[in-house]
């Protein structure tokens, strides 16, 4: 099966050359188009824009950075209605609020496509893994004929009825994410203030009952200052942000995502944008700094 690919970040890359090691047709596009070629090497074909990409193939995927890049993509000039049609499918994998995917959707349906939003958890190496989580909502038909190539892609899937449903879930599970590496950070810096060993606060931690894969992977490099970008924290802030317009809509009071936003806002002041959300202890630690100074 031939399958688009449009947007090759970090996980983009990571899930289009999955697709390929497992016998799918990939073709490519990214903004940034020379970053289409490390693709290219591995049996993916190019197009030159998001319409000439939905042009050839039957479904295709978009992961995105946000929902500025995900509305452009799709509604600028080259984009993808200017070529969807009846019978084709266009699946937005990017991070985004339910407004900005219901805009895709109605304008793809308008145009007799048909639409699923598949926002998923898991990182980049769950990414590269096929681990991911994929929380799907929109069209069932759709969702139906992706299984195969999510079942490549991830571990497990969700159909969650209508669209924004996955949009919704996925900012849920970020919020608490971004929380719980502020409460991490907090813990981190509260355990070297007080004279204890960070390392020792992570081995009690990983055996108890608040254990988790996150503090697992990321609380050894966070000690030593070390913030490669698996999830980069501009990403976090938006997620965060998105969340709590989510709870303003309904009226959820949410002041533990709240101040976990202003650290991350922090963090993007400090020019840690494009390193790892966790790079957030370092903001947690400059404000602590300038409490006690
Ligand atoms: N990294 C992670 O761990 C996870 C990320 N996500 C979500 O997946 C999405 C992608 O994340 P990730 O791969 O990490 O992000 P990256 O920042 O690595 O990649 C972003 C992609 O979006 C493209 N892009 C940005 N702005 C525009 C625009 N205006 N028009 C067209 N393309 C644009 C970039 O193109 P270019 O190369 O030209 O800059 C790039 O292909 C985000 O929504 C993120 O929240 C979800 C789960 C995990
Ligand atoms: O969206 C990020 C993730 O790790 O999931």
């Amino acid at each position: 099966m031939e399958v688009g690919f449009l947007g090759l970040g970090i996980m983009g890359k990571a899930m289009a050359v999955n697709l390929l090691r497992h016998g799918y047709g990939v073709t490519v596009w990214n903004r940034t188009l020379s970053k289409c070629q490390e693709l290219v090497q591995q049996g993916a074909s190019v197009g030159e824009t998001p319409a000439a990409v939905i042009n050839k193939c039957k479904y295709t995927i978009a992961m995105l950075s946000d929902p500025s890049a995900a509305l452009s993509v799709v509604f600028d000039k080259d984009g993808v209605l200017e070529q969807i049609c009846d019978g084709k499918g266009y699946i937005d994998m990017s991070t985004v609020d339910a407004e900005t995917s219901s805009k895709i959707s109605e304008a793809i349906t308008k145009k007799g496509g048909y639409f699923l939003e598949a926002p998923v958890s898991g990182s980049k190496k769950p990414a590269e893994d096929g681990q991911l989580v994929i929380l799907a909502a929109g069209e069932k038909v759709l969702y139906d004929e992706m299984v195969p190539a999510f079942d490549v892609l991830g571990k497990k899937s969700f159909f969650l009825g209508e669209v924004g449903n996955g949009a919704k879930l996925k900012l849920v599970v970020n919020m608490i994410m971004g929380s719980m590496m502020n409460a991490l950070s907090e813990g981190l810096c509260l355990a070297d203030r007080s004279g204890l060993s960070q390392q020792t606060l992570l081995d009690v931690l990983d055996l108890g009952a608040i254990a988790n894969p996150m503090f697992k992977l990321k609380g050894p490099a966070m000690i030593k200052g070390s913030y490669p970008p698996a999830f980069p924290l501009k990403h976090q802030q938006k997620d965060m942000r998105l969340a709590l317009a989510l709870g303003d809509e309904n009226a959820v009071s949410m002041p533990i995502a709240a101040a976990s936003n202003e650290a991350f806002k922090k963090a993007r002041s400090l020019g840690l944008g494009d390193l790892d959300f966790s790079a957030v202890f370092e903001a947690v630690k400059s404000a602590k700094d300038s409490d006690s100074a």
